[in-house]
């Protein structure tokens, strides 16, 4: 039969050529063509369907995830993938795994933090996956707080070997993935003590199960911590829990580059700086920021093609009714998480420069830049992860009464994305992070000291402290300068404020824990201005491809001027803008709304996910939704008979209670 393009007539409006943008989006014809190749190949692979995982126990589902994972390492050595593929590969594979923690955590900590004997003795096992490798460092008692980690490991002399121990229950690793159940074994993060003396938390590289039977080794138990958020999603890791009883490790498994023990027990720092961490931080975050980008793009997908086959009310004299795609409340609700997902592309493409940028500078022992890449990457991690999680939530609702279908994808993408906001750094504990950088960098404006990279506009204070909006009629909100003195205007002016409530303090501390809700907000503020201002860097670039820059501009402004919209109440306060010109950028977002509205299939075709990475019934390419609603309402096991189990049980006595009562 053939196939029916129900979304054709959006396609045919398109005013630009999606081809085009499909290598803007991934960065380059390369990345594309990988992009492409490794989607499709996921997708044709009948080990990788998942349509069946919402109904599936948790040990099947566990197993399941065993299965594919294996199956991929198995391609990427047959074909054999080259890196960049395999992660491609991994990623469209779409089945949190013990594989994630291993490659992205356990193998950049060896690579971070191990001499170079230690990498050679064990990148070697681990880049052939001879051991498997988990990132253990969270407990039971305590997450954000680094410092306060319970869990020993002591040098012990006589025996040239560190007694890794866990002396109370909050001390218990809890979370990290792929330790429950699967793997050999951690980098566990402890308290390192030599000569009673306690050196802070070190890494260690420790071996937890039995290579031949799998079996915990004498001195740790071990296990998952049970059902997280969500039907399937994330259950498909093994977050685990870990306890030492006085288990013991050789001397030469402390990770060492940062500081050794001696064989008399001696510990030593070495020359090699300690923000040298903060790369690899960088590193893990640069991914975290791209892969906001990547669900949120997903999520609009799904709710953007929903939304165009989706019709209610408006229909005249029996005439075919309104896409809600065409109401200006879905447009308002849809449009700017649309601009968000290239917003957040294009500055996860500028992080990775900047990761670039700052492992060159390591190498070369400059390490002036670090704690700014490290502030803005940190910023960037919790505001990305943020928005995004509450953009699939909005598109769900975007998607009506099908949106809560599991078979829309869209609970199942939440629930496996928003523990973004609390790995690799909770969202607010990291925005304080950033606000401390920022009080510092406000502390010495007029020292002498020009502040760099991010905050370099805090070196223009003078004038934007006291600059007014030269906005006069709307089409001046499509003026990249002015947009962007907006933005930084409000950013610093937020930053000046918190530091002047923050001087009448006497005590900094006191004074920063009474003004937490207002520093965040100045991070938040300072964090948005860093998207915007790339996103402009962006478009002010150079963009082939017909009518895609165009495009591109109509979504820069549509992001910028619905966060003004949004935080309309700091714009104001700061007085950064008036009213009127407020009411100017309005209008000119709903001018850019109807200028997206023929292009917006076209922009989300342009992700180029194919039907089995969306795993969305009502985001489907085609558009065939009804028909597909029904085809899988009817694969539910409930439905294999037309009489559920537990009739004759509860339903039938319950109905017939009356005959029985009547009887009496
Ligand atoms: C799905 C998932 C996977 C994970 N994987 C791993 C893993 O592989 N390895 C691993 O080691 N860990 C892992 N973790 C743990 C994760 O890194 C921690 O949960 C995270 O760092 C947050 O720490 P916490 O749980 O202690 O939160 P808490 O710090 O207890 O947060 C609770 C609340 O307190 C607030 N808060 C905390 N401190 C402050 C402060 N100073 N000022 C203001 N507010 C504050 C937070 O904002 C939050 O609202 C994982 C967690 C999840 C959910």
């Amino acid at each position: 039969m053939e196939e029916h393009d129900h979304l054709a007539h959006e396609r045919n409006k398109a005013e630009f050529e999606v081809n085009d943008m499909k290598i803007v989006w991934a960065g380059s014809r390369q990345a594309f063509e990988v992009s492409n190749r490794m989607s499709r190949l996921v997708a044709s692979d009948p080990v990788f369907e998942k349509s069946n995982r919402a109904v599936m126990t948790r040990k099947e589902l566990f197993k399941n995830t065993l299965r594919k994972s294996v199956h991929a390492w198995k391609l990427i050595n047959e074909l054999p993938l080259s890196d960049e593929e395999s992660l491609m590969l991994r990623s469209f594979m779409d089945q949190p795994g013990f594989m994630d923690l291993h490659w992205r955590m356990f193998v950049p900590a060896i690579k971070g933090q191990g001499t170079e004997e230690q990498k050679q003795k064990w990148l070697s096992l681990a880049n052939k996956m001879q051991i498997i490798g988990c990132y253990a460092q969270t407990e039971l008692g305590h997450g954000s707080n680094v410092q306060g980690l319970e869990t020993t490991a002591t040098f012990d002399p006589q025996t040239d070997q560190f007694i890794m121990h866990s002396p109370t229950q909050t001390s218990s690793k809890w979370w990290p993935g792929g330790l429950g159940k699967v793997s050999t074994h951690a980098v566990v993060y402890a308290r390192l003590i030599t000569n009673g003396k306690d050196h802070g938390v070190h890494g260690f590289i420790v071996q937890l199960r039995n290579l031949d039977d799998h079996s915990p080794l004498p001195g740790i138990t071990i296990g998952d911590i049970g059902v997280k958020f969500g039907n399937g999603a994330y259950n498909s890791m093994d977050n685990g829990f870990l306890m030492f009883d006085k288990f013991c490790i050789p001397r030469d498994q402390m990770l060492m580059r940062l500081a050794k023990v001696t064989r008399e027990g001696k510990y030593v720092p070495s020359d090699v700086p300690r923000q040298l961490m903060y790369g690899t931080m960088v590193s893990v975050r640069q991914t975290i920021v791209s892969n906001a980008s990547i669900a949120m793009a997903r999520a609009v997908c799904i709710a953007t093609r929903y939304s165009a086959v989706r019709r209610q009310f408006g229909s005249q004299n029996g005439g075919i009714e309104t896409q809600v795609i065409d109401y200006k409340t879905q447009q308002n609700r849809l449009f700017p998480l649309l601009a968000s997902a290239y917003a957040f592309r294009f500055v996860g493409e500028w992080l990775k420069w900047l990761y670039t940028d700052v492992t060159q500078r390591l190498e070369a022992s400059d390490f002036a830049t670090l704690p700014e890449a490290h502030a803005c990457t940190a910023g960037l991690k919790s505001m990305t992860t943020s928005a995004t999680s509450d953009g699939i939530e909005e598109c769900r609702k975007l998607c009506g009464g099908h949106g809560y279908l599991w078979c829309s994808g869209l609970p199942e993408l939440f629930a496996v994305y928003v523990p973004a906001c609390t790995y690799e750094g909770d969202n607010v504990v990291l925005q304080l992070q950033v606000a401390r950088f920022l009080m510092k960098i406000v502390s010495q404006l007029g020292s002498g000291k020009a502040p760099a990279g991010t905050t370099a506009y805090m070196g223009r204070a003078k004038h934007l402290l006291q600059c007014h909006s030269s906005i006069r009629k709307a089409e001046d909100w499509l003026n990249p300068a002015m947009v962007l003195e907006a933005f930084e205007a409000r950013a610093l002016r937020m930053a000046v404020s918190c530091a002047n409530n923050l001087s009448k303090f006497e005590n900094q501390e006191q004074g920063f824990s009474e003004l937490l809700a207002d520093l965040v907000e100045a991070a938040i503020a300072h964090c948005q201005l860093i998207v915007v201002s790339k996103f402009i860097d962006k478009i002010n670039g150079e963009i082939k491809g017909k009518g895609v820059k165009n495009q591109l501009k109509n979504l820069c402004y549509i992001y910028a001027l619905h966060l003004i919209h949004k935080h309309l109440g700091d714009f104001l306060s700061t007085n950064t803008i008036t009213s009127e010109q407020a009411s100017l950028a309005s209008q000119q977002l709903r001018s850019l709304y109807s200028q997206l509205r023929p292009n917006a299939i076209a922009l989300v075709d342009a992700f180029d996910y194919t039907d089995h990475y969306l795993g969305s019934v009502l985001g489907r390419y085609d558009g065939n939704v009804y028909p597909k609603l029904f085809e899988e309402a009817l694969k539910d096991p409930l439905n294999d008979s037309v009489v559920p189990d537990g009739y004759h049980e509860y339903i039938r006595p319950l109905i017939k209670q009356h005959l029985r009562s009547a009887r009496l």
